[in-house]
């Protein structure tokens, strides 16, 4: 259930180093979770949507990295497109259960209905046993959370894992004060080297963006590819060599990557989607 590494599970916070910037002519493959990475938290997950300066900013990043970029995410697809507006975007939603390839196919390990509203009415249930627990259907698993009642995460918890053998095929993610039911055997680094092993990420430097325990997958398998991964936050232990604040320094550090890819692209050359090429 936990990715936390027994071997780093004492260690002291790692005092990790901001990332590098790319050169002009790097071939990177950008991969962003959303919650607590690019966006802020806030109570209610449907109230969540990217303003106007952080789509434009990521559109750019798209247009200049030539697709290479994907949205990683708990979120199933059709939420982020309604967060970012972006259907054309590569994304891993459901930790990886969805996959849209920059090409546009897409691949879904689905759940049979029947066995998704048993598991409603039992995180119907789970949830009504703790003031202030909401439930969140998420068509393939169910998310619990707690971020109104904080203090309600361990005793959920405890029941939670309690309920596991009733639910057969499913496993427990815990997250930033939400635990996740979901099919097990799917997760953020799987999905990252599938897409990895797609067009147009192929080749080339995966770097990994996320805050959350269910991005220590990710964060896993971009090490053994050699590629950047990045903590945002302060979230211990980690797999991640580099770090970032919080979702303001996320999108400044994004902003600088823009500004270095677009070297060696004409001063002030629009771009499409309200970014335009910066030079000295
Ligand atoms: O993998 P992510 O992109 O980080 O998504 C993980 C979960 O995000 C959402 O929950 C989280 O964000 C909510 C809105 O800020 C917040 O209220 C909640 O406490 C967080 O856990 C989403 O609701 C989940 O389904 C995602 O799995």
């Amino acid at each position: 259930m936990s990715t936390a590494n027994p071997a780093t599970a004492n260690a002291p916070p790692a005092a990790l180093p901001p990332p590098p910037l790319p050169t002009a002519d790097a071939r990177w493959a950008l991969f962003l979770d959303v919650d607590g990475t690019l966006l802020d938290f806030v109570d209610d997950p449907l109230a969540v949507s990217a303003g106007a300066p952080l789509r434009e900013l990521l559109h750019a990043l798209h247009r200049a990295l030539d697709g290479a970029m994907a949205l990683v995410s708990g979120r199933g697809v059709a939420d982020l497109d309604r967060i970012f507006g972006a259907s054309h975007w590569a994304a891993a939603g459901l930790h990886g259960l969805q996959l849209r390839r920059a090409d546009g196919s897409v691949r879904e390990i689905a759940t049979d209905p029947a066995q998704q509203a048993q598991l409603c009415r039992a995180a119907q249930a789970l949830a009504a046993r703790f003031e202030g627990v909401t439930w969140e259907d998420k068509h393939n698993g169910v998310a619990l959370h707690c971020r109104r009642a904080p203090a309600q995460f361990a005793p959920l918890q405890a029941a939670a894992i309690a309920l596991l053998p009733q639910l057969p095929g499913y496993e427990l993610q815990p997250g930033n004060l939400v635990l996740e039911f979901k099919p097990a055997g799917m997760d953020k680094g799987k999905a990252l080297l599938e897409l990895l092993d797609s067009e147009p990420f192929r080749g080339r430097l995966p770097i990994y963006l996320g805050d959350d325990l269910t991005d220590e997958h990710a964060f896993a398998s971009i090490n053994e590819g050699h590629g950047i991964s990045v903590r945002v936050g302060n979230r211990e232990p980690t797999h991640a060599r580099f770090t970032l604040s919080g979702p303001a320094a996320t999108q400044a550090w994004l902003d600088r990557v823009l500004d270095a890819l677009m070297q060696g692209t004409p001063a002030h050359a629009p771009i499409p989607g309200g970014h335009t090429a910066r030079q000295p």
